[in-house]
């Protein structure tokens, strides 16, 4: 409710500020060139691969019907989210942030209003130079950069080893610490060419189209400033007065509410620009569950026992967070789960800051819920139908009271379709079968007390389901993890078991070594022929002095 406030408060600020600087006149005037410059835009910037989403996403006509009965005008609308509010969160062309905008008002207040013809030609020159010379910073911490700085400057000192020169290179190297940067800092670029190019074209460098979905596309994208990986969701159609234009606020809402949590997508940032709305979120390099399932049936694979109840397990974990934080998210499905691959420790870390198992173990992926287009409060909900496919019986006949329960039924749907169940229906009497707890037969069999916790995910009565938090201490999913981690700890003993059978022997080498008499050659005995040639048993030629370093290929 705080951050609710902080955007109502905030809305009010833009509505103050475009008040003063004018904006309005700006995109009026700007109106014929926006076309064309659009036009321009769009010819570089042509989506290029679809996701295999598209094929396999909510049913379109169902959904924006709905939406556009209820939103056919904005003095309609009754969702708490005003159609004004929308209006003072745009900022037209503007990329500035509400502190920058504020700052500069006094000093933009007294300038002139840029001309049509300026803006068509700052835009076809900056258009031109992202062809040519797309500028992006390379950000050094990302762990690709890392790798290939440290393999240059492992071949670098390779090279220098040979150097004849090797005196005066060190002494340079000692002197000239800038250089040193410069070997492991990449090039410093430009960093953001703002002028009058929209905040997306200017701030972002387009990779590819990753999906397209009923809200919009998602593209991947590289900024240019940090150098890392963003998905940039922008909306299909524009947004003024559209019915979309619910949906994206309320994503943007959401996640300004949620803040950060392992298994929820991270989001960055969210503007508007040309009437379309833009989020920058977390880009999931392992794409969506759903294309996992796809590729697995492509490859007559399945996801196995202890894979179903992990991705069952994390994305309890989120929704428990999203839950616990008064939210429900009613369009859980296999696209609106996201996968990436586990880097190292990282997530275990989160979820140790926070005081609790994040459910997964240093190997495999960690699954994000995404897409919070349909999130509502549990409290107050204004209930935005997700995909029938996944909807349970009790929304259907608006029974509002156990919206977290909605969630667990779409869940457990998710966990069958990912088990290799067949495709869902969207209605009929294949879709009340379900509903009736009726489950379709799966391709493998399933450990009794898994199919039962699936049988309960999906139980007509809502009151049955468990809640996320009961999901996350479950027996049939803990014992997954438990045994997950007593495998990891056997692994670890037997590295400490190496460990101390190698000291023991040092040890052991040592005390003979000092047990032995010493043979007194300056007293005119000759060392005998072997040891002046042979190392004697056990004891090594190189480095005896040093204590033996060893690797264990432990985690
Ligand atoms: N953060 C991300 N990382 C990687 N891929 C993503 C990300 N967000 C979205 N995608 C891709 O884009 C597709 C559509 O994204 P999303 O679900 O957010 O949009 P949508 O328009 O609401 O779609 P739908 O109506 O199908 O739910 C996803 O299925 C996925 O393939
Ligand atoms: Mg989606």
């Amino acid at each position: 409710m705080e951050a609710f406030t902080k955007i109502s408060s905030m809305a009010m600020l833009f509505d103050g500020i475009n008040q003063k600087l004018d904006f309005s006149s700006c995109g009026e005037e700007g109106n014929s060139s926006d076309n064309s410059s659009d036009d321009c835009i769009s010819k570089i910037r042509s989506p290029r691969v679809k996701s295999p989403s598209f094929a396999c996403r909510t049913p379109r006509v169902q959904r924006h019907r709905s939406r556009s009965n209820t939103l056919s005008s904005p003095l309609q609308c009754t969702s708490p989210i005003p159609y004004a509010s929308w209006r003072k969160l745009k900022l037209r062309d503007s990329p500035n942030t509400p502190k920058s905008l504020l700052s500069k008002s006094s000093h933009l207040c007294s300038t002139s209003k840029i001309s049509c013809s300026q803006r068509t030609l700052c835009l076809t020159s900056a258009a031109s130079n992202l062809i040519q010379a797309p500028s992006v910073n390379v950000n050094p911490f990302t762990p690709d950069t890392v790798r290939r700085n440290s393999e240059k400057q492992w071949r670098n000192s390779c090279r220098s080893d040979d150097d004849d020169d090797y005196g005066h290179r060190l002494k340079h190297s000692l002197t000239s610490s800038e250089e040193d940067d410069e070997a492991f800092l990449p090039a410093k670029r430009r960093a953001v060419q703002a002028f009058m190019l929209s905040r997306y074209e200017s701030e972002f460098l387009e990779l590819e189209c990753i999906g397209v979905g009923e809200f919009g596309a998602v593209y991947k994208c590289v900024k240019r400033l940090d150098g890392c990986l963003y998905a940039i969701k922008r909306s299909q159609q524009p947004l003024a007065g559209s019915a979309n234009e619910q949906l994206a606020l309320k994503e943007v809402y959401a996640h300004a509410v949620l803040g950060h949590h392992p298994h929820v997508v991270r989001y960055y940032s969210a503007w508007a620009e040309d009437d379309h709305m833009i989020i920058q979120n977390e880009y999931c390099d392992g794409g969506s569950l759903s294309d996992a399932i796809v590729k697995k049936q492509m490859q007559c694979e399945r996801f196995s026992t202890a894979e179903l109840k992990d991705l069952l397990l994390q994305v309890s974990l989120g929704l428990k967070y999203i839950h616990s934080s008064g939210l429900v998210h009613l369009d859980i499905k296999p696209s609106n789960i996201f996968i990436c691959q586990r880097p190292g420790s990282t997530a275990a870390v989160e979820g140790e800051s926070e005081g609790e198992d994040d459910g997964s173990g240093p190997e495999g992926v960690i699954y994000k819920i995404g897409d919070l287009g349909h999130v509502t409060s549990i409290r107050s909900p204004q209930v935005e139908e997700g995909d029938s496919r996944f909807l349970a019986s009790e929304i259907l006949h608006e029974n509002y009271s156990y919206l977290p329960k909605a969630d667990i039924f779409a869940l457990g749907l998710t966990v069958l379709l990912a088990a290799g169940a067949p495709p869902l229906p969207q209605n009929g009497d294949d879709w009340h079968r379900l509903r009736e707890g009726k489950l379709p037969k799966l391709p493998q069999d399933l450990s009794p007390p898994f199919q039962s916790l699936l049988q309960l995910l999906l139980d007509p009565d809502p009151t049955k389901r468990p809640s996320a938090r009961e999901l996350c201490k479950h027996t049939v999913l803990k014992e997954e993890r438990t045994g997950r981690l007593a495998a990891q700890l056997r692994k670890e003993l037997n590295v400490e078991r190496f460990r101390t059978a190698m000291l023991e022997k040092q040890l052991q080498e040592a005390r003979q070594a000092a047990l032995s008499p010493k043979p007194n050659f300056s007293a005119g005995l000759k060392p005998p022929a072997e040891m002046g040639s042979l190392p004697r048993s056990g004891r090594r030629l190189v480095g005896r002095k040093q204590a033996r370093s060893m690797s264990f290929g432990c985690p």
